[in-house]
This record gives structure tokens, C-alpha cells and sequence, in this order.
């Protein structure tokens, strides 16, 4: 097993079978889920492929959070499967939680520990070696450039510090795949390179990426593999350059596909005009 050598973390198992032999990383067959009377997932069917990185897009209220609150174990669907590496999500809950790593939306953290304190706890719990937990803890704050905030509490931390201790504890223990949602949101350009820098290393390794957004030009310059998602159903999936097809950015075929048609009541706003 080869370590790669910048962070030191140890390839994937199985991350080396030549593409075409692995099973899907995330296989959800349909998946359902309800509140109140609204549908906000609506049967959804997705093979998610291993070793990618993949893009959940679609506009505001979709199901993008739904569905993977749901995949990642955090909601109980209605009705429907999940499968992430072939174990059943729901049947062999700590079996896959151990696999994955999750940066959810709004991430609860512990806010009284420094974002050092965080990262050993979360390493202890996932039972890491104590020799290997600080060795990757010391990597994760320097790549992530939190090394020198690593004794502040994380009440203190800012927006895009948050998301950066978050997505290093849910790296820690190196797993097979990683969610995240809305990763970028709130992010300053040198906090996105930092955090774009170390979703490219651990992709390269062949460990797969999910997550979600809705700011296409960063899905199409990160993600070979996106599922766009609109009124809780899957409107177009596969490799990002099919999906863009004859549209000739992510931005336009995403505009087709979930059918906006810009707002024609704009007309009205005929007050509208500060200079004037
Ligand atoms: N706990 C909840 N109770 C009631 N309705 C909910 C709940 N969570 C989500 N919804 C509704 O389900 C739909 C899908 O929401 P979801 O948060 O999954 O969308 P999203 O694609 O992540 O949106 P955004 O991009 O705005 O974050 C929305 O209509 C939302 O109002």
C-alpha cells in the first residue's frame, strides 16, 4: 500500500481496481421522502460511480440536503434503499458510518474545544492509533492552513474555518467515501483552494467525492460526474461533459433541465432604479 506522500494518509482498500470493475460507491433505489404533504424526495433511482468526483447539483429546495441526510445515515427515508460501498446504510449502520465521512449542512460542532481538541476527539471515537491520529491531525491543520488557529476554540472560529476543521475531522480516518454539502458556502477564494487542494489529493487516491451545490461553474471545474436534481426527482446524471452536452456549460444545460425560464414578472418592477 502506497501513502501518499503529501498528507501521509493511506490510500483507500481496493482503490486501485481498474475503473470498470468497482461497484458503485453510493446505489439508491427509491428513495422517498415526505413532510407534511410535500414530497421532498420523490423515488429517487442513482448509481453514484466509485473513485469520482461527483456533483449533486439543483436550485433551492430540490432535495439535495434531503437525499443526503438520507444516504449518509442522518434521516430515515420512507421508503426506498441505500447502499455506500454495499453495505445497506440503514441495516449496517456502524459498519458504513466507519466508511464514510460527512461535512453536513449546518454542522454542529463541539464549540468549547480548540479545533486541535476537536480533531482528537473525533479521532479517538473513531478509535484511531494515538501516534497515527496526531500525525494526521498536525497534517489536515497545516494543508488546511489552521495550524496557526489550532488552539482557538471553534465558537470563535469563522464561516470558512468551520467548514475547514469540519471537512479535516470528517477526513481523519481516511474513509472510502466523502459527502459534503454546500462545502463551499461562505468560503473565502484562498479557504477554497486550500480545501479544493485536499478534496484533489484524496480523489487522486481513488477514494470518491459527493457533494453538493448550486454554484455550477465550481461543479463543472471540480466534478467528472454530476447528478442534477430539481423538484426532489433526478432530472440527468452521468459524466459532467454528457450532461452539459450541446449546452455548452453546466450552467446553460442545468437552466434547460430544471426549466427556468427567468422571471417574466420582472417586467413589474418598473420602479425599481435607485439612480434614476
Ligand atoms: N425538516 C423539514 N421539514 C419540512 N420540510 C422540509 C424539511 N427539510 C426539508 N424540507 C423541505 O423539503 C424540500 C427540499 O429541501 P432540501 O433542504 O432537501 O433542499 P436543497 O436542495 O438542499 O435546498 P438548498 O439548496 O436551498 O439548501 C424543501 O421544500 C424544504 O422546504
Amino acid at each position: 500500500m502506497t501513502e501518499n506522500t503529501e498528507t501521509g494518509i493511506p490510500p483507500i482498500p481496493g482503490a486501485s481496481t481498474p475503473e470498470g470493475e468497482r461497484p458503485p460507491a453510493v446505489r439508491v433505489r427509491g428513495l422517498w421522502k415526505t413532510f407534511g404533504e410535500h414530497a421532498a424526495v420523490s423515488g429517487i433511482d442513482l448509481d453514484l460511480p466509485a473513485g469520482r468526483f461527483v456533483g449533486l447539483v439543483g436550485p433551492n429546495g430540490a432535495g439535495k440536503t434531503t437525499t443526503l441526510s438520507m444516504v449518509t445515515g442522518l434521516l430515515r427515508p420512507d421508503s426506498g434503499t441505500v447502499e455506500v460501498v454495499g453495505r445497506d446504510v440503514w441495516r449496517d449502520p456502524v459498519d458504513v458510518k466507519a466508511r464514510i465521512g460527512v461535512l453536513p449542512e449546518g454542522l454542529r460542532l463541539f464549540e468549547r474545544l480548540s479545533g486541535r481538541e476537536l480533531l482528537t476527539y473525533m479521532g479517538r471515537m473513531r478509535a484511531l492509533d494515538p501516534v497515527e491520529l496526531e500525525s494526521r491531525t498536525e497534517q489536515l491543520l497545516d494543508v488546511l492552513d489552521l495550524s496557526g488557529a489550532q488552539h482557538k476554540l471553534v465558537v470563535d472560529y469563522s464561516t470558512g474555518m468551520r467548514k475547514k476543521i469540519g471537512l479535516a475531522a470528517a477526513l481523519l480516518h481516511n474513509p472510502e467515501v466523502l459527502f459534503l454539502d454546500e462545502p463551499f458556502e461562505g468560503v473565502d477564494p484562498v479557504s477554497a483552494q486550500a480545501i479544493r487542494g485536499v478534496l484533489e489529493r484524496y480523489t487522486d487516491s481513488g477514494a470518491t467525492v459527493v457533494f453538493s451545490s448550486h454554484v455550477m461553474e465550481l461543479v463543472e471545474s471540480l466534478c467528472d460526474w454530476v447528478a442534477v436534481l430539481a423538484a426532489g426527482r433526478i432530472r440527468a446524471h452521468g459524466p459532467t461533459a454528457e450532461v452539459r452536452g450541446e449546452a455548452g456549460s453546466l450552467h446553460h444545460a442545468f437552466l434547460e433541465l430544471v426549466g427556468a425560464r427567468g422571471n417574466p414578472d420582472g417586467a413589474r418592477l418598473d420602479w425599481l432604479g435607485g439612480a434614476r
